[in-house]
C-alpha cells in the first residue's frame, strides 16, 4: 500500500494543529520524525509552538528519541506542500463531517501516492468521510486520546471503502511510533473507548441535569473509586475480581439481574447464555493464567503506585 514500510518512516504530515493535532506533532516530534504542520488558523504556527514547548518537559521525562527536537517542525503554508513528501498523513481538522469528507478529498489529491491518510476523528465512520476522495483505499482512522503525546491508545479502523492493507500498514505505523494500537475489524459508532466514555458521560449528564449529584461528585466518584483501577486493570477484569473466587461467573450470575435495574438509564443487554459466556471467557483470557491471588495482588499493588504517582499517599491530592 504505502511506499514506506512503516517502521522505515520519518517525515510525517500533520493538518490541523489544534488541540489533537498540536499533541500528535509534540508525539511525532518526541519520536524524532520530522514533522511538517498546516492549519489555516492565522495564529496557527504560535500556538502549535506554544503547545510542544508546553508538552516537551513531560516528552523529556518520558525519554525522547535520538536526535529529536522542537527544531523539526516546519509549518507549511499551503496543505499541498505540507503533504508534498509525506510518508504518513495525520488529519485533525475539526469535527465537521462535510469538512472532513472535503479535507480528505483534498489530502488524497495532493499526498504521494499510496502514503496513508489517516483521520483523527472522535466519531464518524470513514465510511461517511471517504465518499468524495478519488482513492479512498488509503484512507484510514487513527482515533488518539486527548495528550496523544502521553495517552497511548490510538484506535485504528479503516471504511467499507478502505483497503485492508491501509488499515494494517497504519497500525503498524503506530505501533513502530510508540502507541498502543487497538485494531478493529468493523466500524463502531464511537469506536470502542469513546463508546464506553459517552456511556459513563451520558449518565453524568443525566445526574447533573436532574440534581443528582454535583459536577464534583461525578469527578470524585472515579478519580476516588474506579478510575483508580481502570489505570492499570480495565473494566472486565475488575469486575471479574468482584465475583472473588468465583471470578467472572459468579459476578455474572450474582449481579447480572440488577443490569435491569433503574441504576442507569440506558438499556441493558440481554444477558443471555451466549453473552454471559463470551464475557466470562474474555476474562479467562486476560487473566492469562493468574490465579485470583495473583491478580488481586496486581490490582492492590496497581492502587498503590497510582496513590503515590498522584501525590496521595501523604496527603488530599494537588
Ligand atoms: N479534543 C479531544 O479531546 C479529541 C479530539 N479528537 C478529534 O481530533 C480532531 C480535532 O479536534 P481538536 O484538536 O480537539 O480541535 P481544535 O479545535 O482544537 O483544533 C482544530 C484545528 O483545525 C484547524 N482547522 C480548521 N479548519 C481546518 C481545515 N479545513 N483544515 C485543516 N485544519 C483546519 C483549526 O484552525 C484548529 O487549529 C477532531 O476530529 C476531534 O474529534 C480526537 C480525540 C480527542
Ligand atoms: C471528547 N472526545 C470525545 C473528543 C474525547 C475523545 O475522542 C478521546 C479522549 O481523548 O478521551
Amino acid at each position: 500500500m504505502s511506499p514506506t514500510p512503516p517502521s522505515s518512516v520519518r517525515r510525517v504530515a500533520c493538518i490541523g494543529a489544534g488541540v489533537i493535532g498540536g499533541g500528535w506533532v509534540a508525539h511525532f516530534l518526541a519520536r524524532g520524525y520530522d514533522v511538517t504542520a498546516w492549519d489555516p488558523a492565522p495564529d496557527a504556527e504560535a500556538k502549535l509552538r506554544r503547545l510542544v514547548t508546553a508538552a516537551w518537559p513531560a516528552l523529556e521525562q518520558l525519554g525522547l528519541a535520538e536526535g529529536a527536537s522542537p527544531d523539526r517542525l516546519t509549518m507549511a503554508p499551503t496543505l499541498a506542500e505540507a503533504v508534498a513528501d509525506a510518508e504518513f498523513v495525520q488529519e485533525s481538522a475539526p469535527e465537521k463531517l462535510e469538512l472532513k469528507r472535503d479535507l480528505l478529498a483534498q489530502l488524497d489529491a495532493a499526498a504521494p501516492p499510496g502514503v496513508v491518510i489517516a483521520s483523527s476523528t472522535s466519531g464518524y465512520p470513514m465510511t461517511d468521510m471517504q465518499t468524495v476522495a478519488a482513492t479512498p483505499g488509503r484512507l484510514v482512522v487513527g482515533h488518539p486520546f486527548n495528550p496523544p503525546y502521553l495517552i497511548p491508545l490510538v484506535e485504528v479502523v479503516g471504511g467499507e471503502r478502505t483497503d485492508r492493507t491501509a488499515v494494517e500498514w497504519a497500525a503498524e505505523f503506530y505501533e513502530a511510533a510508540g502507541k498502543s494500537v487497538i485494531t478493529m475489524d468493523r466500524e463502531l459508532p464511537g469506536f470502542i473507548a469513546n463508546r464506553l466514555q459517552e456511556a459513563l458521560w451520558r449518565e453524568a449528564l443525566h445526574m447533573v441535569a436532574n440534581g443528582e449529584a454535583t459536577v464534583e461528585d461525578i469527578d470524585t466518584s472515579i478519580t476516588e473509586g474506579p478510575g483508580l483501577r481502570w489505570a492499570f486493570m480495565g473494566p472486565m477484569l475488575t469486575f471479574a475480581l468482584a465475583g472473588g473466587e468465583g471470578g467472572m461467573a459468579h459476578m455474572l450470575d450474582h449481579f447480572g439481574p440488577s443490569l435491569k435495574s433503574p441504576w442507569t438509564r440506558l438499556e441493558a443487554p440481554e444477558l443471555d447464555r451466549a453473552l454471559r459466556d463470551a464475557v466470562v471467557d474474555g476474562c479467562d483470557r486476560a487473566a492469562d493464567g493468574r490465579t485470583y491471588a495473583q491478580l488481586v495482588a496486581e490490582r492492590d499493588q496497581g492502587v498503590i503506585d497510582v496513590l503515590r504517582a498522584t501525590g496521595r499517599l501523604d496527603g488530599p491530592a494537588r
